[in-house]
């Protein structure tokens, strides 16, 4: 299998706070890669400079091949992206804002008017796809932002919590798709808090802790190694917070004080 996505020693820092210390991964295509870590651990900053958001960084970050840094434009092209805290124009429909992605991406505004309503039914959205997203709720806006990100169909795909405000139906609903498109060679560079999921849909998964990557295989391997049952349990063992039970308690005896 081909390495899509290559990581070489990659730092990050913001101002004096150094987030990326040294990262090493390679990604073969057609994998989806969970990339899971604790809040602040630097799986949102990786996934700005690997679709070039951020271009300031040490070492190396390629993808097919082409250092992000110097490629930005045959890089965009290649990837799709749906970001963790997204500004959407939202006052814009969801129709004017495929079109609008279609004109950005050069994609026949026909096809992608008529893509983007397909794409809209298969989330329960159809109906929508004219009204303004001001008055979306949270997880159609969600639906909309990962139709965008997918919608120039593109071969690598990034996806920051994806399943954010989404139902349990929708849920079982991408889940379905990011196997499926896996299987046609598209490769899903997953970040997610939701354990479940990606014990489920990963091939391999990958946890960074303050920076460094603390644990890199497939499930299985990662579960014999650390003699563990769930990915939640392992993720607890290794970013080494297991006192939450103390925690709840104090937690609820200062709001009594
Ligand atoms: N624009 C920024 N300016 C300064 N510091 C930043 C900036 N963005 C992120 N950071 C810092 O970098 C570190 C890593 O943040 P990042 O958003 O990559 O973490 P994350 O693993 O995606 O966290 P979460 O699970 O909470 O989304 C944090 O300490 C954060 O405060």
């Amino acid at each position: 299998m081909d390495s899509i996505i290559q990581i070489q020693n990659l730092t990050k820092s913001y101002g004096n706070n150094l987030v990326l210390k040294g990262i090493d991964l390679d990604v073969q295509s057609g994998q989806i890669i969970g990339y899971i870590g604790p809040n602040g651990a630097g799986k949102s900053t990786t996934i700005k400079i690997l679709t070039g958001l951020l271009t300031e960084y040490g070492g190396s970050a390629k993808i097919a091949g082409l250092e992000v840094s110097q490629h930005p434009l045959e890089i965009k092209q290649m990837l799709g992206y749906v970001p963790e805290n997204a500004v959407m124009y939202d006052t814009l429909s969801p129709a004017e804002y495929f079109r609008f992605l279609g004109s950005l991406y050069g994609l026949d505004r026909r096809d992608t008017e008529q893509k983007g309503g397909e794409l809209l039914r298969i989330f329960g959205l159809y109906d929508n796809r004219n009204s303004r997203m001001t008055s979306f709720s949270k997880g159609m806006k969600q639906k909309v932002l990962l139709i965008s990100g997918m919608i120039h169909n593109p071969q690598i795909i990034f996806l920051d919590e994806p399943l954010s405000g989404l139902d349990a139906n929708s849920v079982i609903l991408l889940k379905e798709i990011l196997q499926r498109l896996s299987q046609t060679g598209k490769t899903l560079f997953y970040s997610s808090h939701i354990m479940e999921v990606v014990e489920k849909i990963c091939d391999r998964i990958v946890l960074l802790k303050e920076g460094v990557v603390i644990a890199h295989g497939t499930f299985q391997e990662l579960q014999k190694q650390q003699h563990s049952g769930t990915l939640e349990q392992l993720f607890n063992q290794l970013t080494g917070n297991n006192e939450h039970l103390a925690l709840a308690d104090e937690f609820v005896q200062i709001l009594s004080e």
